[in-house]
């Protein structure tokens, strides 16, 4: 099927008071894929996914869950999709198993079609089914979120900030029952602050800032966007003067002997680097190089973009 997951066309929010928090914002979801929505604090992350959720009006535009207009078809929208929110929400004297039972109660699940315990195993979360919710650690509590977005077994989760506060373990925990979700055909959105897990995680990536969209690209070509290479070069000797070349953009010392030099890759390569130190009159003892990943790909756009 070609339509998307989520549509969204000229979405626009303008709170009371003036603030604009959605700015004319249009993207599609593609169906089948892990896409990170990503975006420095007070973006409008939480904006748009509290208008899927239908927390939040829009003030203009068009969006569509699954093919349903959240306006004509609201409840088709809203069966369609699952979503996991940034504040934990629920009621701490159920058991996670009455949580997820009522929760399907909610969205009118056939008793036949639901099945508490294998949600709760999937969020490894099967030994305390009938404890307290409030007894659960936060990142029990998070899973069990994720569970309770996932009884009414949506083609679309939204995962808004899912592993923020939650220890390495768990996240890897939640990404593999994310990841394999996802293999069982379900669309994925997830805002993050990790860009390092957006990079390793989502098919495709869109930014935005200040409420407009600057970039919506497959993960693989956003990340391939940075330009800038940093080179570590360590010398043989104490260096009296900062070397400068041409070819490089910025340089730093690390202590006395290491150069650490920024270059544009489509300005200079490596080999013209050293070649530049050499040239300086040092030798080079030790060269380490790091590429360039997301998280300089977003600065450099979001820099960009507030001008
Ligand atoms: N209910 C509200 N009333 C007025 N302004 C609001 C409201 N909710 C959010 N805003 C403002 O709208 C802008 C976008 O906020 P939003 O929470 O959507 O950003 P975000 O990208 O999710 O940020 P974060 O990553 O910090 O959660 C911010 O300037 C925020 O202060």
């Amino acid at each position: 099927m070609t339509q998307a997951a989520i549509a969204i066309d000229s979405l626009c929010k303008t709170y009371q008071g003036g603030k604009r928090a959605l700015d004319g914002v249009t993207f599609d979801v593609p169906r089948g894929q892990i896409f990170g929505l990503l975006g420095p604090n007070g973006a409008g992350k939480s904006t748009l996914i509290n208008i899927l959720a239908g927390l939040v009006n829009k003030t203009g535009g068009n969006v569509s869950i699954w093919g349903f207009d959240i306006d004509a078809h609201p409840r088709n929208a809203k069966a369609s999709i699952g979503i996991v929110n940034q504040e934990i929400i629920f009621d701490p004297f159920f058991t996670p198993k009455e949580t997820l039972e009522i929760q399907a109660g909610l969205y009118g699940v056939p008793k036949d079609r639901f099945n508490a315990m294998a949600l709760l195993r999937a969020v490894h979360l099967e030994d305390k089914a009938d404890a307290y919710s409030r007894t659960l650690s936060g990142g029990m509590k998070r899973r069990l979120m994720v569970a309770k977005a996932m009884v009414h077994s949506p083609p679309v989760l939204v995962l808004d900030e899912p592993t923020a506060g939650v220890d390495v373990e768990l996240r890897q925990q939640l990404w593999a029952y994310v990841r394999e979700l996802n293999q069982r055909g379900v669309t994925v959105v997830l805002t993050t602050h990790y860009l390092e897990e957006a990079e390793q995680l989502c098919d495709r990536i869109a930014i935005i800032n200040h409420g407009k969209l600057i970039a919506n690209k497959p993960t693989r070509e956003l990340v391939g966007m940075a330009q800038e290479k940093v080179v570590e070069v360590t010398v043989d000797r104490d260096v009296a003067t900062v070397p400068d070349n041409a070819c490089f953009q910025k340089v730093e010392m690390k202590g006395e002997r290491t150069l650490v030099i920024t270059y544009r890759k489509d300005q200079a390569n490596a080999g013209e680097v050293l070649g530049a130190v050499q040239g300086a009159g040092l030798g080079i003892v030790d060269v380490s190089t790091r590429e360039a990943d997301l998280e300089d790909v977003f600065l450099n756009l979001t820099r960009a973009a507030n001008g």
